[in-house]
């Protein structure tokens, strides 16, 4: 896809995934933007602007047939495929992202797990998953072709493990070190503190 998209929309495509996902399971067949709007709490027209980066979909006055937009929305997010991730860390987070079944249903597949710590090397963390030492990581990204590397160790070792997940041919991060990390490859920071700034924030403006 030679268009850039701007990040919001590539956000908001993933929760018309998730709203097209959950009409499909109330039995609804074709749905208006404006439903979807009401149901996101967005403006039907966001939606609709939102769409034609990615072709035409609805029939003017019909609406859109709810488990065709599903698809298409699902092809373009690539979710047909099955993804191979490793995760670089096996503490609290890394534990805790292996253990998350639903993740394998979604089509994200932790195919090995990597520390550091002697202590933890040769553990199983997960039903099989064994801990891994990280000095293995690069061969082992390159043999099982992993996609998406995970970064789960303190902050001050995440720029050296994301340098070495791209260099090893990793497609993108999922950096949950509250730190940037500067790579060629796409990121995606999951920041619970920042998260709970923002809350905070607003919890202090209503109060006001
Ligand atoms: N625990 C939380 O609630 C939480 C929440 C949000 C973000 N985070 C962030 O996520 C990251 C992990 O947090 P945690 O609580 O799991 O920490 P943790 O200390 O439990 O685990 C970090 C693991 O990384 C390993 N490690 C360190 N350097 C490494 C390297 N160079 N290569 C491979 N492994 C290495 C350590 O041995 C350890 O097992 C941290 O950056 C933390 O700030 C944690």
């Amino acid at each position: 896809m030679a268009e850039k998209i701007p990040k919001p929309v590539s956000k908001r495509l993933v929760s018309y995934y998730m709203c097209l996902e959950r009409l499909i399971d109330e039995g609804v067949e074709v749905v208006s933007s404006e439903e979807l709007a009401k149901r996101l709490d967005l403006k039907a027209s966001q939606i609709r602007k939102d769409l034609s980066y990615f072709g035409e979909f609805g029939k003017r006055g019909v609406g859109y047939n709810v488990e065709h937009l599903y698809n298409a929305i699902g092809e373009i997010l690539g979710v047909k495929k099955e993804w191979k991730l490793v995760v670089v860390g096996a503490g609290n987070i890394g534990r805790a992202i292996a253990n998350y079944a639903v993740m394998r249903e979604k089509g994200f597949r932790i195919v090995g797990i990597f520390d550091n710590d002697p202590s933890k090397i040769g553990k199983e963390v997960a039903p099989g998953l064994i801990v891994k030492d990280v000095s293995d990581l690069e061969r082992f990204v390159r043999e099982e072709g992993a996609e998406i590397g995970v970064i789960a160790v303190p902050a001050d070792h995440a720029q050296g493990v994301a340098e070495r997940l791209e260099k090893c041919g990793i497609l993108g991060i999922l950096n949950f070190a509250p730190v940037k990390i500067k790579v060629s490859v796409p990121v995606e920071n999951i920041d619970i503190t920042a998260a709970l700034r923002v809350l905070t924030f607003e919890i202090v403006r209503r109060s006001r």
